[in-house]
C-alpha cells in the first residue's frame, strides 16, 4: 500500500452507515497522522476530472462505533493529501413527520449533545476560538441543493441536526425534547466532524439521509439498527450518483467564508 503525503485529492468524502465505498479505479493510502491512522485506507480516484479521497468513518466493517471514529485523524488525513472540500453523507433519525423516511436533509445548523468526544486540534500551546455560528459551507449546501432537486430528489434545504452521544438510539423523551426544541433530525457523527474541518479551514457540507421517524416522533418499538441499515440500502445507489454530481459541480474557487476560518490566529501547530 502506497504511503504518501503529497497532495492528491481536492475533495473528501466522509462516508457514513451504509457507504462504505465510492470510487472506482482507485490508489489507496494510509497517511499517517499525529493522531493516528484514519478509519481505513483512504480511496483516491477521479470524478469528471476532480480528484477525490474517499474514507468511511466507521471503516468499511463498520468497526467504529460513533463515539470511537477517528475524526481527527480522518480530517487531518484528507487535509494532508491535499483535499479543502468535504462531504459528508450520513445516516439520520427524522425529528418531524413532515421528513419522512427517504428525504434527503442539507441542514445548515447543528446542536452538539456529545460527550468526551476530542474536539479540536488545538488544545494546548495556545487557545484558538473559531467562529462556528454557521457550521457548513454555505457554497457547499447551495451546490448540494440544486443538483439534488435537479436530480430529481427535491431535497430539505435547511434544520437543525443535533448529534447524540450514542451509541444508542434515542429515548422517546429524548427524542420529543430535540423536536420540542425545533431541531428536525438526528444522527450520532455529525459532531466533531463538522468542528474539526472548520479547524482546518475546510469546507463541509452534510448531506443527510432520512433513514428513521425518531423514537418520539412515531409510535412502534422504536428505532433499529437493522432498518437504518435496510433504509440505507434501499437509497444507496441514489446517493453515490448524487454525491459524484456535486462533486462535479462544486466551484473550484473557494469564495467562501471557509478558507479563511484561521486568518489571525497563531495557530499552535502547523497545519498539514
Ligand atoms: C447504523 S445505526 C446508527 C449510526 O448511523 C448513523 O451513522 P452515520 O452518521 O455514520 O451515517 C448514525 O450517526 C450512527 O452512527
Ligand atoms: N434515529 C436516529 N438517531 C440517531 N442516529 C441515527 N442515525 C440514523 N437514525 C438515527
Amino acid at each position: 500500500m502506497a504511503q504518501t503525503t503529497q497532495p492528491a485529492a481536492e475533495i473528501g468524502v466522509i462516508g457514513g452507515s451504509g457507504f462504505y465505498s465510492f470510487l472506482d479505479d482507485i490508489e489507496e493510502v494510509l497517511p499517517d497522522t499525529p493522531y493516528g491512522p484514519p478509519s481505513d485506507p483512504i480511496a483516491i480516484g477521479g470524478i469528471a476530472g476532480r480528484r477525490v479521497a474517499f474514507v468511511p468513518r466507521h471503516g468499511r466493517d463498520h468497526r467504529y462505533p460513533p463515539h470511537k471514529i477517528p475524526y481527527r485523524a480522518n480530517l487531518w488525513a484528507l487535509r494532508a493529501l491535499g483535499v479543502r472540500q468535504v462531504l459528508a453523507p450520513s445516516a439520520v433519525g427524522s425529528l418531524t413527520p413532515d421528513h419522512g423516511i427517504g428525504t434527503l436533509a442539507v441542514p445548515d445548523q447543528l446542536v452538539d449533545r456529545t460527550h468526551g468526544r476530542a474536539q479540536t486540534f488545538y488544545d494546548e500551546g495556545a487557545a484558538i476560538h473559531l467562529s462556528f455560528a454557521d457550521p457548513y459551507c454555505p457554497a457547499g449546501r447551495r451546490t448540494a441543493l440544486a443538483t439534488a432537486g435537479e436530480a430529481g430528489w427535491p431535497p430539505v434545504d435547511g434544520g437543525t441536526l443535533v448529534v447524540i452521544e450514542g451509541p444508542r438510539f434515542s429515548t422517546r423523551a429524548e427524542s420529543q425534547w430535540y423536536a420540542a426544541q425545533g431541531w428536525t433530525l438526528v444522527g450520532m457523527t455529525g459532531h466533531p466532524e463538522a468542528v474539526l474541518a472548520r479547524e482546518l479551514a475546510l469546507c463541509y457540507t452534510p448531506l443527510c439521509l432520512v433513514t428513521d421517524l425518531d423514537a418520539g416522533i412515531e409510535e412502534g418499538e422504536g428505532v433499529t439498527m437493522e432498518e437504518v441499515f435496510r433504509v440505507f440500502a434501499q437509497n444507496i445507489d441514489r446517493l453515490r450518483p448524487l454525491v459524484a454530481d456535486v462533486i462535479k459541480s462544486l466551484p473550484e474557487d473557494r469564495t467562501c467564508p471557509c478558507p479563511h476560518s484561521l486568518d489571525g490566529m497563531k495557530l499552535p501547530i502547523p497545519l498539514p
